[in-house]
């Protein structure tokens, strides 16, 4: 029999990804392996790839310090390889794997990322899942202007925008009224001057109601994705910068094509996802159709 990687598949608001475990740090995970797992028609299919390991055994130092706090490290990387900090998402799917398969057994407990230690509990939907702190991009350029972008979808106007670092790149969009949402073309990857060093996600947001948007997202390294969970943050700290009210104690409802999250503003740039996980399928893959 040839050998074989297991799989699990799961979605958080129809982001998807497959989670590998490599519960002994044995395994790796390349770029290329990881783009072969996620494609739609040759592989298993995700907006990402997820490796579940040991935080001692992460290869990077910055994430091996974190061991004492965290024992599971979610290695997470976009659909065509590229690594990423951070995948608000993919949080709570990592946490539904941890509780299923009984690594982790309590109701609160911590995850390593690229973006450092994150605090998950289980939550009346699925899980809540800290992700702060967060910062704006360019404070001194946001806070004179509101915006510090623009971002470019086709050849009409460009749109001013304004960039949050979640531990990965957001730049999130003010639709004006006349522009609707769902009629926005993002099969193409929208500009974003200035550019920002390492990409960019863009979300695209229309205020819904008081504290309630609607999103779509051009996610780095996928294309548009059905959810995007630190896009949502991102969206709900930009909605209340721009109406001068970073009220912590706030709740934000984010409505994207895959379902609703729910966003709370905390004290000292914290923030807070909340939103269903789920497991799908379990499986496994002959690893001779898998690049190393
Ligand atoms: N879908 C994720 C974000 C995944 C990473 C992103 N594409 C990046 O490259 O930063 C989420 O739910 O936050």
């Amino acid at each position: 029999m040839a050998d074989r990687l297991t799989f699990t598949k799961g979605h958080g608001t129809e982001n998807d990804f497959v989670l590998v475990p490599d519960l002994d740090g044995a395994l790796g995970l390349s770029a290329a392996r990881a783009a072969a797992l996620a494609d739609r028609r040759a592989g298993i299919g995700g907006d990402g790839v997820i490796r579940v390991v040991p935080t001692d055994a992460a290869d990077e130092p910055d994430v091996r310090a974190q061991a004492p706090r965290a024992r599971w490290f979610m290695d997470y990387r976009n659909a065509d390889g590229s690594l990423s900090e951070m995948c608000g998402n993919g949080t709570r799917v990592f946490a539904a794997f941890l509780r299923r398969e009984g690594l982790e057994t309590a109701d609160a407990f911590a995850i390593a990322t690229r973006a450092g230690v994150k605090q998950v509990r289980v939550d009346v939907d699925g899980f809540a899942v800290g992700l702060g702190p967060w910062r704006l991009g360019d404070p001194a350029t946001a806070d004179r202007d509101g915006f510090d972008a623009l971002v470019h979808l086709d050849d009409g106007d460009p749109f001013s925008a304004l960039s949050v670092d979640l531990g990965n790149p957001h730049t999130v969009v003010a639709l004006p009224e006349q522009v609707e949402l769902e009629a926005l073309d993002l099969t193409a990857a929208p500009v974003v001057r200035p550019d920002p060093p390492h990409g960019t996600n863009v979300e695209l947001v229309r205020p819904m109601g008081p504290g309630h948007v609607a999103m779509r997202v051009h996610e780095r390294g996928v294309g548009e994705t059905r959810s995007c969970g630190t896009g949502a943050c991102a969206a709900a700290i930009a909605t209340s910068f721009w109406a001068g009210s970073l009220d912590t104690g706030a709740t934000w409802l984010v409505d994207v094509p895959g379902g609703r999250l729910t966003v709370r503003l905390l004290p000292d740039r914290g923030v807070e996802l909340a939103g269903p996980a789920v497991l799908v399928a379990d499986g496994a893959v002959d690893l001779s159709v898998l690049p190393a």
